[in-house]
């Protein structure tokens, strides 16, 4: 398997033609570096906003205080589906720890990287890898990262011998962390809950809870994973990405940095806006599944990630995801009083196998979240009036 670590460390100075995305990708694709610089600089130019949660008391959600939060959070996931969260409440300590267990991981010899190889085309995802043309978009492209992926949350449910065991806090640190963001996920749907005007604990029981007969109410486990991108140095980063564009399945998803940008969201004015580096704070971003339970009120972002020519790029990405198959994802019907549904029922792995996998026949009807090109050329289509159910197509390939 060719990593793309392997042929970044080859010193070649033009990229292989598998990794040249087409010319309808390109709009704004470039160095990171340059990226961040332009839109950053520009004057107006829209921000990812930066919300605070530390205030919120879940004792007292109608405090003014938590009410600020629950309002702040609430238009960001509105008119954006991505924030900047501050007062997460994860030490400082603990992150830097994580962000040093990866990275070793990662310094490892490739061959040694290699152990812990997954195999998607027989349908391992777990373990270190990269996209390969067919399994990386219609048009066969490659994406200019390798990665390792693994169950994160609960532990039970982690197999650790998919884990690394270089360096030797790989397990105790991520583990610690997966705690943590398990319980920031709780406290961001409760937040997430109460500005949809339903009670806090709405979203996360309806991520959990096992259809069915709702006599015999079982409440299976919100599942984290853990996706951790490494982008190599790129001769040529206006001709490559390092993450297509495409939105989360999950319900949130949490990301962190080594501090080197790479990651581009789509606005709502449809333009790419490249996030800066706020320490101290996670992004999060809102994910198909929050979109489908919210009836699309919260918005589940397009975003990409950019590489760079100076130095390797590394993010951690936590995806949280309701259990496969017990749980159907569809709009809470508290939001239907009086408009329609836009979504049609689904399960996760339903939804996953759609997008995701391609094994569902509809794939190929699917309308897919476009970036801005691209959209701009089927605006016309698109301003036509929506009708019930037709809102599903928008949700894109991952
Ligand atoms: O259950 C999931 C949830 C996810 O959020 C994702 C997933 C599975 O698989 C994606 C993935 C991982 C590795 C591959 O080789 C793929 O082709 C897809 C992952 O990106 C993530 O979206
Ligand atoms: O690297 C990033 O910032 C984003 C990565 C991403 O979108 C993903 O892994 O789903
Ligand atoms: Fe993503």
């Amino acid at each position: 398997m060719a990593r793309v670590e392997a042929l970044s460390m080859s010193g070649l100075s033009a990229i292989p033609a598998e990794y040249v995305r087409p010319q309808e990708e390109r709009q704004g694709l470039g160095d990171a570096y340059d990226e961040a610089a332009a839109s950053w600089s520009a004057a107006g130019s829209p921000q990812i906003p930066v919300v605070d949660v530390a205030a919120f008391d879940a004792a007292h959600p109608a405090s003014p205080a938590s009410l600020a939060v629950v309002g702040a959070v609430r238009a960001a996931a509105e008119e954006w589906g991505v924030m900047h969260v501050a007062g997460h409440g994860i030490p400082e300590d603990l992150i830097d720890a994580l962000r040093g267990a990866g990275t070793g991981f990662f310094r490892l010899p490739i061959e040694d990287k290699e152990a812990y190889a997954n195999d998607p085309a027989a349908g391992r995802l777990e373990g270190y890898g990269s996209r390969l043309a067919g399994s990386a978009g219609e048009d066969g492209k490659r994406e200019w990262e390798d990665y390792l992926f693994h169950m994160l949350h609960p532990d039970a449910r982690a197999d650790h011998a998919l884990w690394p065991a270089h360096p030797p806090e790989y397990v105790p640190v991520t583990k610690t962390f997966g705690e943590r963001v398990s319980e920031l996920a709780s406290r961001l749907l409760a937040i997430l809950s109460l500005g949809l005007g339903v009670p806090a604990d709405t979203l996360e029981r309806r991520l959990r809870l096992t259809s069915g007969d709702a006599e015999v109410e079982v409440e299976d486990d919100l599942l984290l994973k853990l996706k951790i991108n490494y982008y190599p140095r790129c001769p040529q980063p206006e001709l490559a990405v390092g993450v297509e564009a495409h939105t989360d399945v999950s319900a949130l998803s949490f990301i962190l940095t080594n501090g080197v940008p790479g990651l581009q969201v789509v606005n709502s004015d449809g333009a790419w806006v490249t996030a800066r580096d706020e320490p101290g704070t996670l992004v999060v971003h809102v994910g198909d599944a929050l979109e489908i339970l919210s009836n699309g009120r919260y918005t589940s972002v397009l975003h990409r990630g950019l590489v760079n020519r100076q130095a390797v790029r590394v993010s951690w990405v936590v995806f949280a995801e309701p259990p496969p198959d017990s749980v159907l994802l569809r709009p809470l019907p508290e939001l239907l009083v009086d408009e329609p549904p836009r979504f049609e029922p689904r399960t996760f792995r339903q939804h996953l196998e759609r997008k995701v996998l391609k094994k569902n026949d509809a794939q190929e009807e699917e309308e897919v979240k476009k970036p801005p090109v691209a959209a701009q050329e089927e605006e016309e289509e698109a301003s036509k009036p929506l009708v019930a159910g037709e809102e599903e197509h928008k949700v894109l390939k991952e």
